[in-house]
């Protein structure tokens, strides 16, 4: 893991920034946020006292948080800026001073919440430091039980050193709820960590060593190592980092091996000693002496005794057999402790099954939801699809829901009854199901596609979503940086804003109504949804089932696709059209050249001509070629809209009518590719028809499959994979000549400067022209004196205009002598020089004019 950097840059983290950004004088503050968001004590609290407050970001936050007229006081050693609406002073929060300056601040009142944040000056030991950090907690704690109000709130920051539990057992006896959590902002690599102790109990009397650091410190450690570990387990050896143990300053113990035998706690001997002995003391022992005789006291058993700390587990069985069999012999009552010892082992094997019965019960649990979210991913999934489907019209709404209980029933997909009523309708036809998708994913907590049961799929789509909402921000980051792929989206955006206007009724458009959709679709309000049985179907699609031509529903539908429109002879349409189709498609091709020739005509038409030329602009725009910039290199790649040639709707009308020229009414077809001109010469030519351009159309990249595929892959592939149309020279030399002519334009800011100096001569020449007017129209003056104040003014506007005014030499001498900034009396460019300077400028000038 990488270590974090504690100090310079290393500290200025997002945090930091974030801190600066608000306005919060630490980083400390978001600490408090996201405890309080946690928890939420600063909302219900009215007086809260801040120990060690400085800079004072945590007064800050209370004084935004809490409730208006709160008392906030702060406290530390440091000064603390004044912050509106907190009281602050200076001092150390262990003295009496403190205690008696809250008190006079407090009056009667008691505090909701004492918050502490405070670190004493490190940079000593660590051990020192902890210790001084766990010591001032415990400080503070005196003091919120001093001011803490029964039920109020305690939050303090701790370090993870030894006196952590310590800490936690006290504060376990003074409040209800004790609960240790880190907040994001604290980094790792701290080893503070909050402690939010809630509902204070307000004990009458607090024994004084529950408050005493010597008294916590020493006597809450640890007292009895766990013997047992050390001997069930000892091939696992715990290293002590922190050196002996409280106490156990001796390194080798040793004990005669009839102890091992007397003790009721065997386990305790081997685990402390390092010998069993059978030396014999100066005094004598007899059972020691019995015990060394005995034929179970084997060498084995000796060898064992002789070291401890080597033993490993079989040696200890061996060692507790031995002292059993010794214990049965010498007539010690080892039943009972046989007993005792089963009763120890019934009194944990239950609990042990029990919590084993329990776990086996969650997994059991957490395996039957994750089926059913899958479960439930799956039929989003499936319905999602089916959505997909009915919009390009590939299926008719009634096989959606087939494989449950039809489309009307129960549990299937369109519970339509339901959809009936809500504005959801309109939406679904409008094909705007993506909200759906998203929120049901949501729901489940599930990323997208998965079709198989594995947990690997999981994996998988967890996978792909993760790389899609990266491919997302990569597209972000890209477009903040590049206008280009800006416009390019925005076209995108405009693109799929017209198809889903096709049937749209907008005024059924709005969020709350998507909102209800997906409420009403995700959750399915069931028992209401039945009361409306009677209600029709939504959308009779299909009422016949099969249409005049003989044709079957699903064949129908498939020629009713966009693509089969301008085909004849596919459906067959009512002669009118198909003689009206006929009829257009001969304009096709002669609409270009007529175009430009109809531009120069001024004649007004006629109302037949108007309609003509309506129909003619309309095949016009029919042809529309569209130039889409490719990412890479910004190449212009032409392709012929296919959608352009089956524009129908009054919508999209009144999209092409914005597209025209607003003082022509012409289309705006602005041809800047080879590839395009290409195309528009064939087409004025006649070379190529509306039927060419629609079988251009069906070449091997027009249908793919891109169902699943991610955006991140279809963008990529969109840049290449383009069939390359085939350019003339003709064409390339036209665009040629028109980018020669967009070159030879003057930039735009150059074209301004020289308006903006021509619109300023002109209004010159207006006023010089009044003024001329007026003096011409003067009755005091002869012609002769007229004509020449009228040339002095024109000579002098000219002479204006040429000259600058020179620059002013100023000396820094007497009043101006140390002056900043414009010296009295001296208008316009002006230059402070040193007097010598002046001087000897002077005299130079002298010295020159002598030479010459
Ligand atoms: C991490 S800062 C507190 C930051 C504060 N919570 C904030 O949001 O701005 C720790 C503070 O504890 C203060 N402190 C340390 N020992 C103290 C003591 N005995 N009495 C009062 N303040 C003390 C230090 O002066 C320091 O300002």
């Amino acid at each position: 893991m990488a270590i974090q950097k504690k100090h310079g840059k290393g500290r200025l983290d997002k945090w930091y920034k974030l801190a600066k950004e608000k306005g919060y004088r630490a980083r400390a503050a978001f600490k408090l946020i996201q405890l309080n968001k946690k928890y939420g004590f600063l909302e219900k609290s009215k007086v809260v006292l801040d120990l060690c407050a400085a800079p004072g970001s945590w007064c800050q936050v209370a004084a935004e948080t809490m409730p208006q007229n709160s008392i906030i006081i702060g406290v530390d050693l440091s000064p603390i800026k004044p912050i509106p609406k907190v009281i602050t002073f200076q001092s150390d929060i262990t003295t009496e001073k403190c205690r008696a300056t809250i008190r006079g601040h407090l009056k009667t009142w008691k505090a909701d919440c004492v918050l502490h944040d405070g670190a004493p000056n490190v940079g000593t030991a660590w051990v020192q430091d902890s210790f001084n950090q766990a010591e001032l907690v415990l400080h503070s704690l005196k003091l919120a039980t001093e001011f803490l109000v029964e039920g109020g709130n305690f939050i303090t920051k701790v370090f993870r050193s030894k006196d952590y539990n310590p800490l936690l057992w006290v504060f376990k006896q003074l409040f209800n709820k004790v609960e240790a959590t880190k907040p994001p902002s604290s980094r790792n690599v701290s080893a503070e960590i909050f402690v939010v102790c809630l509902g204070f109990k307000a004990p009458k009397r607090i024994d004084p060593r529950l408050l005493d650091p010597r008294s916590v410190f020493e006597d809450l450690a640890d007292p009895t190592p766990n013997n047992e570990a050390k001997v069930y387990n000892p091939e696992i050896k715990k290293r002590r980092r922190e050196g002996y143990e409280e106490g156990d300053y001796i390194q080798f113990k040793e004990i005669p091996a009839s102890e091992f035998i007397n003790t009721t706690d065997p386990i305790a001997i081997l685990g402390q000693y390092n010998k069993l002995s059978f030396e014999q003391p100066k005094n004598g022992d007899v059972a020691l002496s019995a015990l060394d005789k005995l034929p179970e006291t084997t060498d084995e058993i000796r060898n064992c005794c002789a070291d401890l700390k080597v033993l490993g587990r079989k040696e200890f069985k061996l060692l507790l057999k031995w002292r059993m069999k010794v214990r049965e012999i010498f007539g010690f009552p080892t039943k009972k402790s046989a007993a005792a010892l089963a009763e120890e082992v019934a009194e944990v094997e239950p609990m042990d099954e029990e919590l084993k019965a329990q776990e086996e019960l969650q997994k059991l649990k957490d395996k039957e939801n994750s089926k059913k979210k899958r479960e439930r991913r799956r039929e989003n999934e499936k319905k999602q699809k089916e959505i997909m489907r009915l919009q390009m019209h590939m299926t008719a709404p009634m096989d959606i829901g087939k494989e449950q209980e039809g489309p009307q029933g129960h549990g299937a997909m369109f519970h339509l009854k339901a959809i009936d009523k809500t504005p959801a309708l309109s939406r679904l036809a409008k094909g705007k199901m993506a909200v759906v998708t998203e929120a049901e994913n949501r729901d489940s907590g599930l990323g997208s596609s998965g079709e198989t049961d594995d947990e690997s799929d999981e994996d998988g789509d967890r996978l792909e979503t993760e790389l899609d909402n990266m491919y997302h921000q990569y597209q972000e980051r890209k477009a903040e940086a590049d206008a280009k792929y800006r416009a390019k989206k925005a076209r995108m955006e405009h693109d799929d804003e017209e198809w889903g206007g096709v049937s749209a009724d907008e005024n059924e458009d709005s969020d709350d109504e998507s909102d209800v959709f997906e409420e009403e679709s995700v959750e399915g309000s069931d028992d209401e949804e039945m009361e409306d049985a009677d209600k029709p179907l939504i959308t009779d699609l299909d009422s016949t089932s099969t249409d005049a031509n003989g044709l079957s529903k699903r064949a129908k539908r498939f020629f009713d696709q966009d693509i089969f429109k301008d085909i004849p002879g596919i459906l067959d349409e009512p002669e009118e059209e198909e003689e009206e189709e006929v009829e257009e498609e001969a304009e096709v091709e002669a609409v270009a050249k007529e175009t430009n020739h109809e531009r120069s005509k001024k004649q007004k038409p006629t109302a037949e001509e108007k309609k003509k030329d309506a129909k003619k602009e309309k095949k016009a725009k029919k042809m529309e070629v569209v130039e889409e910039e490719s990412d890479e290199g910004g190449d212009d790649v032409v392709v012929a809209k296919k959608d352009a040639m089956e524009v129908d709707s009054d919508e999209d009308w009144e999209e092409v009518d914005k597209k025209k020229n607003p003082k022509d009414g012409r289309p705006n077809i602005d041809i800047i590719t080879a590839e395009a001109m290409t195309l528009a010469h064939q087409l004025a030519r006649g070379e190529k028809t509306k039927y060419d351009l629609v079988d251009d159309g069906f070449n091997k990249r027009a249908f793919k499959d891109r169902d699943g595929v991610p955006d991140w892959f279809i963008d990529d592939e969109s840049k290449h994979d383009r069939p390359h149309k085939p350019i003339t020279k003709e064409a390339a030399n036209a665009i040629k000549e028109k980018l020669r002519a967009y070159n030879a334009r003057p930039i735009k800011k150059v074209a301004e400067a020289r308006a903006r100096k021509k619109f300023k001569q002109a209004q010159k020449l207006e006023k010089l022209k009044k003024k001329a007017d007026m003096l011409a129209g003067e009755e005091g003056m002869s012609e002769k004196e007229k004509a020449s104040s009228i040339a002095k003014i024109m000579s002098a506007a000219g002479r204006k205009s040429n000259k600058r005014a020179p620059i002013k030499v100023v000396k820094a001498a007497g009043l101006n002598r140390g002056l900043q900034g414009r010296p009295k009396g001296v208008k316009g460019r002006y230059k402070m020089v040193d007097p010598r300077m002046k001087k000897e400028m002077r005299a130079l000038k002298r010295i020159s004019k002598k030479k010459r």
